[in-house]
């Protein structure tokens, strides 16, 4: 569906994206995942044809260069909402419908569907300005849908809306995946990339360090469990963790072993026997454990 190919672009001197290669799948949602200035707005703007690379090419669908062309086969929803806030929902998307060259009756079909798939129906007379952030998000979508692109990219769908306007954004891209539409997700809410892609590349300083499935990043660790350990001896308990051959790790204010095998937290208690521990969470191997290992290596 769309492929990247050694893609490097420059800013002046400096190296915005370095021979960045990855493919995304018809009707996969890929997970693009970066801290910030990664590089993943503009990897954006190259696919969409807004920046050219200084190298490589970009594919989309039957193997077309990306062009003023292929922009027709592409959805973009910006992080920041590009809406007519004195217009209506409805009139926001007749207008993207006229600027794609859709005939009237098609607009008006088109006006209809994307209201309904993104739950927009009974606010279609309403003024955006009047709409929550979570509606906004939502007609936004539904106007990078109104000329029926096969691939839409989302720039941090769901950076600023509360949990109730994230769980239902989700919802919607799970709905577009469904209905066939390729998906391209840049995020930095690794529980939203665990939640939604079925592929995930990591990219930092316009490289991609990784990608893969969540089962083959987590691979990439030597860990069954992670033990995050609250202790008032550290020491002690680091100690005992080198011996049992846990490697330690410190996420955030966390101090945290690698367990290699599957153990129950009974075993875990036993193995650190005769050391004060206030609390012990054993957790599973997540994205967010995986990530921090790939970024912080380079
Ligand atoms: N037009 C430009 N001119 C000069 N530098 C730019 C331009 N666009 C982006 N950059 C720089 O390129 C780097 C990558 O920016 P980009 O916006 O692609 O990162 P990002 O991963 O999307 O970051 P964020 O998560 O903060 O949105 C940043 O250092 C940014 O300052």
């Amino acid at each position: 569906m769309l492929w990247l190919d050694h893609v490097s672009k420059k800013f002046g001197d400096r190296s915005v994206l370095s021979d960045l290669t990855f493919k995304v799948r018809p009707g996969e949602v890929y997970g693009l995942l970066g801290p910030n200035g990664a590089g993943k707005t503009t990897t954006i703007n190259t696919i969409c044809n807004l920046v050219k690379p200084d190298q490589g090419s970009i594919r989309i669908l039957d193997r077309r260069p990306v062009s003023e062309a292929t922009k027709a086969l592409v959805g973009i929803v910006p992080q920041e909402n590009l809406l007519y806030r004195s217009l209506t929902c409805a009139e926001n998307l007749h207008f993207f419908a006229r600027i794609y060259g859709l005939s009237q009756v098609k607009r008006v079909e088109r006006v209809y569907e994307c209201l309904k798939l993104v739950n927009l129906l009974d606010r279609a007379d309403s003024i955006v300005e009047n709409l929550s952030g979570g509606m906004q998000r939502r007609l936004s979508i539904a106007l990078a849908l109104v000329h029926q692109p096969k691939l839409v990219i989302l720039d941090e769908p769901t950076t600023g809306l509360d949990i109730e306007s994230r769980y239902e954004i989700w919802d919607l891209i799970r709905l577009l995946k469904t209905q066939g539409i390729t998906v391209l997700l840049t995020t930095h809410l690794l529980e939203e990339a665990e939640h939604l892609c079925q592929r995930i590349g990591i990219i930092k300083g316009g490289k991609l360090l990784k990608q893969g499935t969540l089962d083959s990043l987590s691979q990439c660790i030597s860990a069954a469990l992670v033990a995050l350990v609250d202790t008032p001896q550290p020491d002690r308990a680091t100690a005992r963790a080198e011996q049992l051959g846990f490697p330690l790790r410190h996420y955030g204010r966390d101090l945290a072993f690698w367990v290699p095998q599957p153990m129950s937290l009974r075993e875990l208690l036993a193995a650190f026997e005769g050391i004060e521990l206030t609390s012990v969470a054993l957790q599973p191997v997540r994205l967010e454990h995986v990530y921090l290992e790939i970024t912080r290596s380079v």
